[in-house]
């Protein structure tokens, strides 16, 4: 299976930070001002899959970056919504972003949309001001999957998001390919990940 992925969310919820534990099992602590999608293969269920994931930068008015977000919304199969549990405006822009995802897609296949929506930074759990119960009934409300994790600690959770929106892209039947469009808009990785990049993620 091949699926393109968007990792959305507001500044500082740590999107780049859950792709890069994704892509190289680590953290860094900070990653800059890159906006990049990366090709990430793994095996689930003894079946190979390979992600396409869009790193995304926010943009504080979907409708100021319409064209762009809507693009970004037509190209991609599925979606991980991050927010921080420290941060409650952040949560509120996930409920946001569902309901603009959703509007977006076809009207017939909007409820199937494959989306994920991630609570970071559970480390920082004595900074907490959105609750768990919270998170999971944003997801049972939205038909949407939760998962509560840290990048900064856990690599294990991460790879279980990831999962999770895999097990949804099957159930949408998402089989088939489709060619990556956007490649012109790829930036060059950090220099952090320049290296890596000749190994294979
Ligand atoms: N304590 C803690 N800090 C985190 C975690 N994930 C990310 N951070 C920190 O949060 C800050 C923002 O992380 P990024 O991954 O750059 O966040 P982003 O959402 O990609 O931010 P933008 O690129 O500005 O949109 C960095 O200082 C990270 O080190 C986490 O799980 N726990």
């Amino acid at each position: 299976m091949d699926a393109n992925i968007v990792v959305m969310g507001m500044e500082s919820v740590g999107k780049s930070a859950l792709t890069v534990r994704l892509l190289t099992r680590r953290f860094i602590g900070e990653y800059g001002d890159i906006e990049s999608i990366y090709s990430h293969s793994f095996i689930v269920d003894g079946r190979a899959v390979t992600l396409n994931i869009w790193d995304s930068h926010y943009s504080q008015d979907f409708s100021a970056d319409s064209s762009l977000f809507e693009k970004k919304v037509r190209w991609a199969d599925g979606f991980v919504l991050v927010y921080s549990i420290c941060d409650r405006a952040s949560f509120n822009t996930v409920s946001r972003l569902i309901q603009t995802i959703k509007s977006t897609k076809d009207c017939l296949s909007a409820d199937k949309v494959p989306i994920v929506i991630v609570g970071n930074k559970r480390d920082l759990h004595h900074r907490r001001t959105v609750t768990s119960e919270e998170g999971r009934l944003l997801a049972l409300n939205t038909d949407c999957q939760f998962y509560e994790v840290s990048a900064a600690e856990n690599y294990h959770s991460v790879l279980m998001v990831f999962h999770g929106l895999v097990d949804r892209l099957k159930d949408a039947k998402l089989t088939t390919k489709k060619p990556l469009r956007l490649k012109g808009i790829v930036k060059s990785m950090s220099a952090v990940f320049a290296r890596r990049r000749t190994e294979s993620f």
